[in-house]
């Protein structure tokens, strides 16, 4: 007897969503925009609808433009859209440990529930000293050095990680651990950005050799490879050593991480040591830059809105008084602070295409056939800069999300979509690192905003610089650099930034 469809072969004969039609053989390779990609694939969807099929090579990747179908695929659907397609340069480049592409199963969900007891949403309350710490410590180099506040904001953050993961202390300046990090997270944007196309569609590159003419890519992983490797090793190591040394009132991440299984031996201690190393990595490597943008853009917002900083300083007075700082405890209370926060977490998206889910079987959705093995972008930028939820969606307006003085429940909060798809933390792939990630910022915007008037650059002859709000064309965006002037507000404001 003829056995029954699988569900794996019930839907091949439904069409492939609609999208842009491919060439032979390189499919829709050089459709795929240079620039702003989801800017294009947000106007794509007005043309094909909100789920756009495109192939590159071989390998299918849908866009989906709208909630509902990520709302439906990523968290309804979790365990056939939770895989990740490891591609061979980030193999190349010695990423592939990695929790960010690490397959569905059980190894990856050891990972994120050892990385979720230290990042719920309980567990990162008790962070609130060390993030108030370098709230304040980021004042006091603001004050200093105000030109330089890009650099202070990344190391303020890396220190800041690196001492609440691995109980390391840095030096003040050019610290070894923040450079080895730098060297690792810049090269892994580089290769993610420029190689992974051309490795991964044509995967009989990665076997030409490094020497040859137009083998940059392969230089730049295996270079890659040692910052990588040097960032998640020997900090892991220091970690051992200041661990012994440091007589810090808090217990490091790593360290608890470690204690899991300090009764174990042989494989299952190494197995799980293993596990404890990558998942310390990930939240270093993801607890570096990401935050840092949506501050980047939140001091750009500043500079081209001065009646938003306006409006948050009077708030700021209302409720916390000249005499001291904002603290978490006032949080409740500043509603226009929390507007803010999530108006930065909308307008410039810092990670505008999610990172892709793998399908890991043949999938009906729509209407439409979704092969095995189909990379699922969620276009975030196109959700939060959809006119009909965010009127004037490329204006900065915190108003946005408040009404009758209250937060309004009405308005899609951005952090549903920015942190990634799906609720369930061990079924789904959302972000692991968002509580963390919005403690501190609400506690950073709240302190900045309270001492620092934040103001467009002056010229040679002493006119404001004009500045254009432009995002990097790259997988984690940044805004595009741009000049500003942070000054303290007072001499009361001084007293509490040098306090
Ligand atoms: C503004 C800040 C941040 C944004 C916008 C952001 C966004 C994202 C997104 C979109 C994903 C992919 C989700 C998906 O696949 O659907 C992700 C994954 C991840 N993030 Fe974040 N993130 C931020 C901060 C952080 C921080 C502070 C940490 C660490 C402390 C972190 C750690 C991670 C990890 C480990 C993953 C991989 C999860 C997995 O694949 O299972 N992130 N993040």
């Amino acid at each position: 007897r003829k056995r029954p469809h699988s569900r794996s072969d019930a839907h091949k004969h439904l069409p492939l969503p609609p999208g842009p039609t491919p060439l032979p053989v390189v499919g829709n390779f050089f459709d795929i925009p240079s620039k702003l990609p989801w800017v294009e694939y947000a106007k794509w969807a007005e043309k094909y609808g909100d789920i756009v099929y495109m192939r590159i090579f071989d390998q299918p990747i849908i866009v989906l433009n709208s909630l509902g179908p990520v709302v439906d695929l990523f968290e309804k659907r979790a365990p056939n859209y939770s895989d990740r397609l490891l591609t061979e340069m980030v193999t190349l480049m010695g990423w592939d440990w990695n929790m960010v592409v690490l397959g569905y199963g059980p190894l990856w969900r050891r990972h994120r529930r050892a990385f979720h007891q230290y990042f719920n949403r309980m567990a990162v309350n008790t962070y609130e000293p060390q993030l108030r710490e370098a709230a304040r410590k980021l004042l006091r180099r603001l004050y200093h050095e105000p030109k330089a506040f890009a650099h202070h904001l990344e190391y303020t953050f890396a220190e800041n990680i690196l001492s609440l993961v691995y109980g390391i202390q840095v030096t003040e300046k050019e610290d070894p651990h923040i450079a080895a990090a730098e060297r690792a997270l810049a090269a892994s944007a580089a290769g993610f950005n420029l190689g992974a196309w051309w490795v991964d569609f044509m995967p009989f590159l990665k076997y030409v050799p490094s020497w040859m003419l137009g083998a940059g890519f392969k230089r730049m992983a295996v270079g890659c490879r040692a910052d990588a490797a040097a960032m998640k090793y020997d900090t892991w190591k220091s970690m051992r050593v200041s661990a012994v040394q440091t007589d810090s009132p808090y217990t490091p991440v790593a360290v608890k991480l470690s204690e899991r299984y300090s009764h174990l031996d042989g494989e299952a201690y190494a197995e799980e040591e293993r596990i404890a190393q990558n998942v310390a990595g990930m939240a270093y490597a993801g607890g570096t830059d990401t935050t840092v943008s949506t501050l980047q853009s939140f001091l750009q917002a500043m500079v081209l809105y001065p009646n938003v900083l306006k409006r948050a300083q009077d708030e700021l007075a209302r409720v916390v008084g000249p005499s001291r700082l904002p603290d978490f405890s006032d949080r409740p209370s500043l509603t226009y602070i929390n507007a803010i926060c999530k108006e930065c977490m909308r307008w410039q998206t810092i990670v505008p295409l999610g990172f892709g889910h793998r399908a890991a079987a043949n999938d009906e959705y729509g209407g439409f056939f979704i092969p095995k093995g189909t990379v699922v972008w969620q276009n975030t930028w196109a959700i939060l800069h959809d006119p009909k939820r965010y009127p004037n969606p490329q204006t900065f307006s915190p108003e946005r999300f408040i009404k009758d003085d209250k937060l309004n429940p009405d308005v899609l909060d951005p952090t549903v979509v920015a942190f990634g798809g799906g609720r369930r933390v061990e079924m789904c792939r959302i972000c692991p690192g968002r509580f963390f990630s919005d403690l501190s910022l609400f506690i950073n915007v709240a302190c900045i905003l309270h001492v620092f008037d934040i103001t467009p650059a002056l010229d040679a002859q002493g006119n404001p610089i004009k500045t254009q709000p432009h995002m990097e064309s790259t997988a984690l965006s940044h805004p595009s650099p741009f000049p500003c002037t942070i000054t303290p507000r007072s001499n009361i404001a001084e007293s509490l930034i040098l306090g």
